[in-house]
């Protein structure tokens, strides 16, 4: 008889757990209702596809999603990742901040078996819930030997995402998860993965760049802010450095568009010791910054990431150093 893999499912809540009074409503509901073993016997047959078991580690809409969740999830992810009778991880999630969490556990957790992370855009109570397939999905990348040294990988829609490059894109649509620029990792159909992508990582240099969080109870404190129209006064710098932000991260309008009446307020910021990386609010593209702006100034340029991805990976940075040009390195 065929050996099935073992996959370990963890679930935090969000509208793959959801309930609503109706079939028909996909708004009016309550996330992070389901319980893992609700979810797992939600859809027919996976007991089939791996042996399956599971764990709660909360239930909550993904709004809610804290810092002090992560540090308890990436370690519960790695635990379950160094066990022998785990091959695959399986983890449900609300979608608002689905990819935060991803890259935040692509950042921290060592390991080269497959993380797949999922969630659902209809509650499970919905007519044609996207949450079983969803989870079927998952179970089948997270128990695939094709799926290890990818990285965090996002599984949702039958398209499969790497956590650094996968964004939410849609706040209705069941399609609401892309990668803007590099295209999905790979895609699902008919109950087989169509890898799109052959970036894989070689395992033990990848896990040597991973940021250790053993030790810590929180974050350094990063703050976003986001530039428009009419945002140029500093008000939420400097009240995000009398807060005690350890660094910024600007959602410039364009490639590195710093307002001038701005730009002298982020550069003072930077010379007192609190790092400032620009992303920006596009969508896509690569912020590079010119060589005024990051030598002289001491801005760091956050490339291919969006802003929310940037602030994770500056407070992981800051947990290495305050050294602007260590943490240039590092973006
Ligand atoms: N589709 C969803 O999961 C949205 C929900 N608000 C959540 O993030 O938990």
């Amino acid at each position: 008889m065929k050996q099935i893999a073992n996959v370990h499912i963890i679930a935090t809540g969000g509208t793959i757990a959801g309930r609503a009074d109706s079939a028909a409503a996909t708004v009016g509901y309550k996330a992070g209702e389901l319980t893992v073993g609700q979810l797992i016997a939600s859809v027919p047959g996976l007991d089939k596809l791996a042996n399956l078991s599971g764990e709660q580690l909360c239930n909550i809409d993904s709004k809610d999603m804290k810092e002090a969740i992560w540090l308890q999830l990436a370690q519960r992810v790695e635990e379950a990742a160094e066990r022998n009778d785990v091959d695959g991880i399986v983890i449900t999630h609300g979608t608002d901040t689905l990819e935060e969490t991803a890259y935040f556990l692509q950042l921290t957790v060592k390991t080269d078996k497959p993380i797949v992370l999922t969630g659902a855009m209809r509650p499970a109570t919905a007519i044609s819930a996207d949450g079983p397939m969803n989870i079927w999905q998952s179970v089948q990348v997270a128990a695939d030997e094709s799926a290890k040294r990818r990285g965090v990988l996002v599984v949702m829609n039958g398209q499969i995402n790497g956590a650094e490059t996968v964004t939410k894109i849609n706040v209705n649509a069941l399609e609401a998860f892309q990668s803007p620029g590099s295209g999905a990792e790979g895609v699902i159909v008919d109950g087989k993965i169509f890898w799109q992508s052959q970036d894989i990582t070689d395992a033990l240099s990848a896990n040597k760049m991973k940021f250790s969080i053993k030790n810590l109870t929180e974050l350094p404190k990063v703050r976003i802010i986001y530039g428009y129209v009419g945002g140029d006064d500093g008000l939420f710098v400097k009240a995000a450095l009398q807060d005690g932000a350890r660094g910024l991260v600007y959602a410039a309008c364009g490639n590195g568009s710093v307002p001038e009446k701005l730009a002298g307020l982020l550069k003072e910021t930077v010379a007192s010791g609190v790092p400032v990386a620009i992303a920006t609010r596009c969508g896509g593209g690569v912020v590079v910054l010119s060589e005024i702006m990051t030598a002289t100034n001491g801005f760091i340029a956050a490339g291919t990431l969006n802003p929310q991805k940037a602030k994770i990976l500056l407070q992981l940075a800051l947990t290495k150093t305050n050294n602007v040009k260590e943490i240039q390195k590092i973006f």
